[in-house]
């Protein structure tokens, strides 16, 4: 594409030089620049990819993108805001992916991951081709990719979401973070509904206050529907947890038609008599397209929320309900979400990726639910992320297991003994007695000593790290999976 040809779709760009240059590929990342790209210069939060214009240059970058005018010897095209321009380029450069799709995409505070896998089972069982995108990995078309974080790049988004439709995929599910939400990383995708997990404390380090979190959140909803077409396979929907005390606030911003959820009267699909075991999950569901009893294999009343939300999205999608009721009994788990490591041993060992005060609060519940011995918890909190969710974790861990493992979980730049003492803060306050809990910040020696703690009938919750197969201390990331560190420990354990 002619660097002219992206200067118009940018009503208020100024090209300087040759508007002829042509572009072969657009690119953020000095490091990953290959001859003829466009070069866009992206300010982030820790560095400025102005800084790196002249190295991208270096590697054959043929013009940049810039919010100011560099001293380089390559055309510009100047933008007040180069992270606007890098979704409508992109956008424009994949020739609007996600008109080309279904797109559904989820929000929410906990259980992003788990919703989007279970309404990608459905719609690929109801005969779509179907997309991923989310913190485990992206996948399509009978491929996986790995990925470095939960929503990608706008620029790196529509990249995939091209690749998706030259695929033939014509449904794609995704997580949408509210990081990805505040950067704009989701402008430019035409999603057709939009769903709503819940709201509960986490990244107060990235949004300083609840109503900040929640706006961004927001954002998702607000930017949804505003136009209503005769055209049936154009119509948006909000689907939203009608038992989140946020719900009001997602429905009040949209223009979009409003699906509720949730267990209390008057949701429009609406779960009641649930019933948990260690095995699985049971429910009744009433919905506006008819009723049924589902039994899940997932535990926990938390993927009864998910489920419902996940039936929502596909009613929408016009899937019988008897067909939703199949594909979503035939889910065993999501990877590392309240996943069991059996190595035949006579206590249940849990790992889970609950790292936020209400996925714990919630995995421990459920835990408790079930558990016929004692509860001993692992888990630690994220370096580099919100410090005020540690005393609150400490607490909930206290209030809910019988012994508690405070350890490391990707410490990050930060020292880890003092996360662990962040930690500790909230169980103190709990009033729990120091023969209660151990700090070990080695969380491999954290994971045996809990393991070997263990006696019959008891379950160990292996909290925070789920599906991750790596520990971050430093910048450091290393190889490192509770799944295989727990089956160590219970074949090495003594007793
Ligand atoms: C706080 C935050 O969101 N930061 C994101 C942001 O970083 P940043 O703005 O500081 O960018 P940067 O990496 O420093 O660089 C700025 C520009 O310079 C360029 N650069 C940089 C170095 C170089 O040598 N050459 C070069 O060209 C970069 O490519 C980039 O274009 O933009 C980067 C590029 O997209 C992201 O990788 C980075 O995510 C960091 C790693 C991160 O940890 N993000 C987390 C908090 C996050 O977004 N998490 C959510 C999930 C949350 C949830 O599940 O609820 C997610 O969606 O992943
Ligand atoms: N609906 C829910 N409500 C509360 N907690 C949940 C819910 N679903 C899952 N959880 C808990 O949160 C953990 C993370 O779930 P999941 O990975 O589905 O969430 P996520 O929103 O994708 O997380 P992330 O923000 O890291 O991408 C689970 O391991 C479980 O402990
Ligand atoms: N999406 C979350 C994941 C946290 C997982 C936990 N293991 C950690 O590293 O803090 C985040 O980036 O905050
Ligand atoms: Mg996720």
């Amino acid at each position: 594409m002619l660097l002219k040809q992206f200067a118009s779709k940018l009503t208020t760009a100024r090209l300087i030089g040759e508007p002829n240059t042509e572009c072969q590929n657009l690119q953020t990342d000095s490091r990953q620049v290959q001859p003829g790209d466009l070069f866009i210069c992206l300010p982030g939060h820790t560095v400025d990819g102005h800084d790196y214009a002249e190295k991208a240059v270096n590697a054959g970058a043929v013009a940049l993108v810039v919010e100011r005018q560099l001293e380089l010897p390559v055309p510009q095209l100047l933008v007040k805001d180069s992270r606007f321009a890098m979704a409508v380029l992109a956008d424009s450069f994949f020739d609007s992916p996600s008109h080309k799709m279904n797109m559904i995409g989820v929000t929410g505070t906990n259980g992003k991951t788990t919703t989007t896998y279970l309404i990608e089972k459905i719609m690929s069982d109801h005969g779509q081709k179907t997309g991923l995108i989310g913190t485990i990995q992206m996948r399509y078309d009978g491929r996986t990719y790995p990925m470095s974080g939960t929503t990608p790049e706008a620029l790196d988004l529509q990249r995939s979401l091209y690749d998706m439709v030259q695929a033939g995929t014509n449904c794609c599910v995704m997580e949408v973070s509210s990081h990805a939400l505040e950067q704009g990383r989701v402008k430019g995708t035409d999603f057709r509904t939009a769903v709503f997990t819940n709201l509960t404390q986490d990244h107060l380090d990235y949004h300083n206050s609840m109503e900040e979190y929640r706006a961004a959140k927001g954002l998702f909803f607000a930017r949804l529907g505003n136009e209503y077409t005769e055209d049936a396979s154009r119509r948006k929907f909000a689907i939203i947890n009608a038992d989140d005390p946020s719900a009001d606030y997602f429905k009040s911003v949209t223009a979009a038609e409003v699906i509720t959820y949730g267990m209390e009267e008057g949701a429009d699909v609406r779960a009641s008599k649930i019933s948990i075991t260690s095995q699985g999950t049971s429910f009744h569901v009433d919905t506006f397209a008819g009723s049924t009893d589902i039994s899940l294999r997932m535990v926990g009343k938390f993927n009864v929320y998910n489920a419902m939300a996940a039936i929502s999205a596909a009613l929408v999608e016009g899937v019988p309900l008897e067909e939703i009721k199949r594909s979503l009994e035939t889910v065993p788990g999501v990877d590392g979400r309240v996943e069991a490591v059996d190595e035949g041993q006579s206590f249940a060992v849990i790992v889970d990726y609950a790292h936020t005060p209400d996925g714990l609060e919630n995995v421990l519940r459920t835990v408790k639910e079930f558990a016929e011995g004692r509860v001993i918890c692992v888990f630690g909190c994220g370096g580099d992320r919100d410090r005020t969710k540690r005393p609150l974790m400490g607490k909930i861990a206290a209030k809910y297991s019988d012994i508690v493992f405070v350890t490391s979980d990707n410490p990050r730049t930060e020292d880890p003994d003092l996360i662990l003492k962040d930690i500790e803060v909230g169980l103190v306050e709990e009033g729990v007695s120091s023969d209660r809990y151990l700090m070990i910040v080695d969380r491999r020696q954290a994971i045996h000593e809990a393991i070997e703690m263990a006696s019959p009938a008891d379950v160990v919750l292996i909290a925070g790290k789920g599906h991750e197969t790596y520990q971050i201390i430093g910048t450091t990331k290393t190889d490192f999976d509770d799944r295989i560190i727990a089956k160590e420990a219970i074949r090495g354990k003594s007793n």
